[in-house]
């Protein structure tokens, strides 16, 4: 067959087959782009082009493809020389229809694992991009054996195959598939309450909301992330059709019999949870599947919340067909598949640390613990496998029983800062990525050099659901300290819940602090606790400890929540609060970390400070202030918040506010 024909008869075959294929293109980047082009030229179709630049349109940048989501392309282009998003790698298999190509530019096959990675920016706190080579060493492995992906690579002879032939597909034909007709029944008949479909791309989960919509008698709104996404909802709802975005639906006052939230795990908790209770009837929508960042932990942790929640799930592919070698290779690739929580881990429990090289010598173990991790977590995406895989000061225990994973445990190497770059995080001058809790403890603590002792953070911890409340959580966190010799403290940062907080306490940390606003994900406040190691790790613990507890008494009146410490009523300003008050005053740590010692400022002092006053004690809006004021907006609020500071420390003690002035504008110069 003539070379142009080859790719032309091979895809109408996939076209009949309902199937999809990854096309790997290796070699310079100038080659690479050629072949894809001529071939986008050979093949008729919309060939999405997904890169930092493309080079024609349609097309969009890795990061951009979320707005993409719930739209179709025939047949795309992702350009991964110089980085691989693979969560966007994956969304976008997801939205090819069947007879499609997904073609994959990558640097030289031999040379792509040492390459720096301009994607890890994004999962490694490194100033620089690293390589990723646990990552795509594995990438290269699992799409060098299989024998579906097609691998063309520079300077090496390539012709078109030919693949046995499969039955031929048949395309839903827009009444509902079996598994829709079954699920529609039980929504018309359903009593009021909530109800969620999940499953993974592509199942018809959007057709069946709008299939819904067009039967249901009452009214309908339908509600999401991004209207763009909800085109296939629209076309099977018909003219029922009615979409409010989510904030507009809260802020008015529309009714209706149903509300539909389609991809309903990308909004924030909160939110969905109050949009749900406000109509007779919902349903709730979303993808399971690692790259959409939602997994089981939309269903475990949000639909926990709805004891009567209905569950339904879609398993069989409509907008391919079953088997589709794409899918197959993008799920291996990254993990995707999630049977983790069906078998129930049996026997007794062992657990042994593990490190990235356990990928290249014994790499289900890793990947077990990933798996166990993920999902038990809410919001876990390939970045955190891209993470888990190569970005450096990782490490890792596993509880296993039997051949399988009981528990994980993912922790991070933190701290360790300089003592002048520790001074300006706390002074707010300066805020390198990572190191999420050594930087918080000075950015929101008292003690300037916080950041300069080693902690590990433990980022995931996570137990089988069969195997909980055994003691097995604990044992890990023990293990944990066991190999964590030599540093100062071991951390953790959690959405807090009392039930979290209880484990986290049995297993001896100490709360140092609390979030001033809920996360937008979780719907919980951050908490932060550590678990001493040293002498330094056991002052720097009981020292912030004690100032949650001086400081709980004011965020409890500003986030009318308790805080789980017995408050510490002293009035007056003390060593630690002088020293705040003038990192606030005279350099930049923000407002919501002074409330305490600010409230202790200002029960003490006569001046009037109406900026401060109305804000901490009235707790007026910024909005409301500013216009009271006469202020120009949030940022001149907080310098005259600042100046109002200022003034009550100088009208207290000029010598001692002048003294420390001197010092903490000082910390400014770190570069
Ligand atoms: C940084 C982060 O990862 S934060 C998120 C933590 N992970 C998750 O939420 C994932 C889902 N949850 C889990 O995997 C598990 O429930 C874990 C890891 C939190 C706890 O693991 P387990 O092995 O069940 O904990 P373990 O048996 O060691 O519990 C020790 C003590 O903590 C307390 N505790 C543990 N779970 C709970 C709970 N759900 N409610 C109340 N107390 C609890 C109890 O006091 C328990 O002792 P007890 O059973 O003798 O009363
Ligand atoms: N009963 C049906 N008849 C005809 N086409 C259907 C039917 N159900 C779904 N489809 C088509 O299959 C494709 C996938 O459906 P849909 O978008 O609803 O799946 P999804 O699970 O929401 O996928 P995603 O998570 O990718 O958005 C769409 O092109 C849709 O038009």
């Amino acid at each position: 067959m003539a070379n142009n024909e080859a790719p032309l008869a091979l895809t109408a075959q996939m076209v009949r087959e309902g199937i999809r294929r990854l096309l790997v293109l290796s070699g310079e980047a100038a080659w690479c782009r050629t072949q894809a082009l001529r071939l986008r030229e050979q093949l008729p179709g919309d060939w999405l082009w997904v890169g930092q630049e493309a080079p024609v349109a349609p097309g969009c940048t890795p990061q951009a493809l979320q707005t993409l989501l719930g739209r179709e392309f025939h047949h795309a282009i992702f350009d991964a020389l110089t980085g691989f998003d693979a969560a966007a790698f994956a969304a976008l298999s997801g939205t090819l229809r069947a007879g499609s190509w997904l073609v994959l530019l990558t640097p030289d096959w031999h040379e792509w694992e040492q390459l720096p990675d301009a994607d890890s920016l994004r999962w490694s706190d490194t100033p620089q991009p690293i390589p990723g080579p646990n990552f795509i060493h594995r990438l290269k492995r699992i799409i060098g054996d299989d024998p579906e992906t097609l691998h063309r690579r520079q300077h090496q002879p390539f012709s078109w195959p030919t693949r046995s032939p499969r039955p031929d597909w048949r395309p839903a034909t827009g009444e509902p598939q079996p598994e829709q007709t079954t699920i529609l029944q039980q929504l018309e008949q359903m009593p009021p309450g909530v109800a969620a479909v999940t499953a993974a791309r592509g199942r018809g989960k959007s057709a069946l909301a709008g299939q819904l919509i067009s039967r249901i008698d009452g009214a309908a709104i339908v509600t999401a992330p991004a209207k763009a996404a909800t085109e296939v909802l629209a076309r099977f709802a018909g003219d029922r059709f009615r979409f409010i975005a989510p904030d507009a639906l809260l802020a008015g006052e529309e009714s209706a019999d149903w509300l539909i939230v389609d991809e309903a795990a990308a909004l924030p908790a909160p939110l969905l949870y109050r949009l749900a209770t406000r109509f007779p009837r919902t349903l709730l929508t979303t993808t399971v599947q690692g790259y959409e960042g939602t997994g089981r932990g939309f269903l475990l942790k949000f639909c926990a919340r709805f004891p009567q929640l209905r569950h339904f799930s879609l398993h069989r592919p409509v907008r391919w067909a079953a088997g589709c070698p794409l899918e197959k290779a993008i799920s291996d690739a990254l993990a995707l598949d999630d049977d983790t929580f069906a078998l129930a881990p049996q026997g007794e429990v062992t657990i042994a640390a593990f490190s990235q090289t356990a990928w290249r010598t014994l790499p289900e173990v890793p990947l077990a613990a990933w798996r166990l991790l993920s999902g038990a977590h809410y919001r876990t995406s390939p970045l955190d496998l891209r993470r888990m895989m190569d970005a450096p000061g990782q490490f890792f225990l596993q509880a296993a029983a039997g051949e399988r994973a009981a528990g994980a445990l993912w922790l991070v190497a933190e701290g360790g800062l300089s003592a002048p770059l520790s001074r300006a995080v706390w002074a707010g001058y300066r805020r390198p990525r990572g190191n999420l809790v050594a930087q918080s403890l000075a950015a929101h603590g008292g003690d300037p050099l916080a950041a300069t002792l080693t902690g590990r953070r433990i980022s995931r911890i996570a137990v089988h659901p069969a195997r909980q409340r055994e003691g097995t959580g604990r044992w890990l966190v023990a293990e944990a300290c066991l190999h964590a010799a030599g540093c100062d403290y071991l951390s953790v940062s959690f959405g807090y819940t009392p039930e979290l907080w209880r484990f986290w306490q049995r297993c001896g940390f100490t709360l140092v602090r609390m979030g001033n606003h809920r996360e937008a994900s979780s719907g919980c406040y951050t908490a932060m606790a550590l678990y001493p190691l040293s002498e330094a790790g056991a002052r720097l613990a009981q020292r912030e400890h004690r100032r949650l507890r001086r400081d709980a008494p004011v965020l409890a009146r500003w986030n009318g929540e308790a805080i789980p410490v017995e408050p510490l009523e002293e009035a007056g300003l003390d060593d630690e609060d002088w020293l705040a008050l003038a990192g606030f005053a005279f350099a930049h740590r923000p407002l919501l970390t002074s409330t305490g010692c600010l409230s202790r400022l200002l029960d003490g002092c006569p001046l009037v400070l109406p900026a401060l006053r109305g804000r901490l004690q009235e707790q007026v809006s910024e909005a409301r202030l500013c216009a009271a004021l006469q202020i120009a907006g949030r940022k001149a609020l907080l310098v005259v918040q600042r100046e109002e500071a200022a003034r009550a420390l100088l009208a207290l003690d000029p010598a001692r506010a002048q003294r420390l002035r001197e010092c903490v504008t000082q910390w400014q110069g770190v570069h």
